[in-house]
């Protein structure tokens, strides 16, 4: 498949284990190919209706899978890991066409997806609760249950990923989930839910609503919905949260960022240089967890910025699609001016523009009416201006010069965000002295935004709560029920 000549014409709903079309709609949306600015699919924004219908059809399809064994669940989710395996080049692809990043990219991020379908797979079948002895031969014990529907909401950056890092854990602990990915990116997401189909799940069980803000909140208000996990922005996560409150339902909230990455003088600067541009360039920076308040201890600063900028200018910006592109459009064109917009402003507050900042226009006809830009270095910064302080969520990387230990740690914490933060050392004392004072959810030593699915990842402070990934997010998915059993006579107060 080439850029420039993708369609969708299937519905984009999934429903019953089939795709359909929603019952009553709120309005229609337009989704796009970011690379080219066509517009790949139209559809209808679902209504309070076809929410209704979809929660019916997961309640029916929960009472079937509460019912299978731990194992049985893993086999049905090791095949769907097997399936996304054999098709990873189709889902990325379909991932690269919708949001924009490059191929190379959404191959990744199809790879973490499986990966977390097989660890929850293999947690699946180990779920258990505990035995407790009590006075006289009593005892108790209890039982880790599902929660019942659950509802996920998706940004638009990782749109496959994110789907499967919620469903994953939810579906192996018993649930049935209902997934409304952004209505910038409805493609991907109703690949997963015909292949947990063909894996086996009982039809209902992983249903697809498409629609915005109005969509969701039937979801999040629906009274059959036991659980809402989201990934989004602060606002909307603080609505999230108010609207869940109504039916005292739990949220998880994965938030945003604007997270700091400290590169000490005893580093292994080729390194830092590599961990400041993983730290701020994938999917066009478009990242939650990215590092782009970067601490720069001054006596290496001058040799830092030379290298990081050199690097930068050689990244090759373009077609997603093509094998050697490294950076492609970002998700539309207003999310394109309001990160130049932060340029902008960032210059008039007084930082200087080491490179990039500006459009980008390929040199490929059809790419012409793309959301390009260089991804962009500001040097000069200082903690105050709006660059520096606000998510910006593009390629936009602050540096920022340090001199000592505790005054980078009170600038690094400095936020109301929470959600990552990296540190670059030799000197494996201060490594974990440091990582021990920041005050974020995800720590990285040497490294950043690797994300093995091992690992829980969520964040502190406005970035959210709640964890995905890891053996701690059953724990968000299930419930304890105690049981306690006597087994002599009942010795009543009355
Ligand atoms: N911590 C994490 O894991 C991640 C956080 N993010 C954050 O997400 C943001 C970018 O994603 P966007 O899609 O622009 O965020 P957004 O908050 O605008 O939308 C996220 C989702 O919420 C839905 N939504 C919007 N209003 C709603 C409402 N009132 N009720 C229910 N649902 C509603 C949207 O349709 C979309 O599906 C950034 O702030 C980024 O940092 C993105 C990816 C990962
Ligand atoms: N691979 C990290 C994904 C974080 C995010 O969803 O933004």
């Amino acid at each position: 498949m080439s850029t420039g000549s993708f369609t969708v014409s299937q519905p984009l709903n999934y429903r019953g284990g089939k795709r359909v079309q929603p019952a009553d709609g709120s309005g229609t949306e337009e989704a796009y190919e970011p690379a080219t600015g066509r517009v790949i699919a139209t559809f209808q924004c679902s209504g309070e209706k076809e929410v209704d219908l979809a929660v019916q059809s997961a309640k029916a399809a929960f009472k079937i899978w509460r019912k299978k064994s731990g194992m049985e669940r893993s086999r049905i989710l090791l095949e769907a890991a097997r399936i996304i395996r054999e098709r990873r080049d189709e889902i990325a692809t379909v991932e690269t066409i919708n949001n924009g990043k490059s191929i190379f990219e959404a191959g990744f991020d199809i790879d973490i997806s499986w990966q977390c379908l097989e660890y929850y797979a293999g947690l699946a079948g180990s779920m258990a609760g505990e035995h407790v002895q009590l006075p006289g031969g009593s005892f108790g014990y209890t039982i880790r249950e599902p929660l019942g529907v659950c509802v996920g909401i998706g940004a638009w950056n990782y749109p496959f990923q994110i789907a499967v890092w919620k469903s994953a854990p939810a579906l192996a602990c018993g649930n049935a989930m209902i997934f409304k990915p952004s209505p910038f990116t409805p493609v991907s997401v109703v690949l997963l839910a015909e292949i947990y189909t063909e894996a086996g799940v009982p039809p209902g069980l992983f249903n697809v609503v498409q629609g915005g803000a109005a969509t969701g909140q039937f979801l999040c208000q629906h009274r059959d919905v036991a659980k809402v996990s989201f990934t989004g922005s602060v606002p909307t996560g603080k609505k999230i949260m108010e609207l869940s409150s109504q039916g005292i339902k739990p949220v998880t909230l994965e938030l945003g960022g604007k997270s700091p990455l400290i590169i000490f003088s005893d580093c292994d600067i080729e390194n830092a240089v590599k961990g400041a541009m993983m730290a701020n360039f994938l999917t066009q920076g478009e990242v939650c967890c990215n590092g782009t308040r970067v601490f720069v201890q001054r006596e290496i600063l001058d040799k830092f910025t030379e290298e990081v900028v050199k690097q930068t200018q050689k990244i090759k910006i373009g077609d997603p699609l093509l094998e050697n592109t490294r950076m492609g459009p970002l998700i539309n064109r207003s999310h394109l001016q309001r990160v130049l917009g932060f340029i902008e402003q960032g210059k008039k507050q007084g930082a200087k523009v080491l490179c990039g900042g500006d459009l980008y226009i390929p040199e490929d006809p059809k790419l012409k009416d793309g959301y390009y830009m260089k991804p962009c270095i500001l040097g000069n910064c200082k903690d105050d201006m709006t660059c520096v302080k606000e998510e910006i969520f593009g390629p936009v990387m602050s540096i920022l010069p340090f001199d000592t230990e505790t005054e980078v740690l009170e600038r690094a914490n400095d936020t109301t965000f929470g959600l990552a933060a990296g540190v670059f050392t030799k000197d494996i004392q201060r490594a974990h002295r440091v990582v021990a004072e920041l005050q974020a959810g995800v720590c990285y030593i040497n490294n950043y935004n690797v994300s093995p699915v091992e690992l829980p990842f969520g964040g502190y402070k406005m970035s959210g709560f709640g964890r995905e990934n890891g053996r701690v997010t059953i724990e968000y998915y299930s419930q304890l029920k105690t049981v306690c059993v006597e087994m002599g006579d009942v010795e009543s107060v009355f």
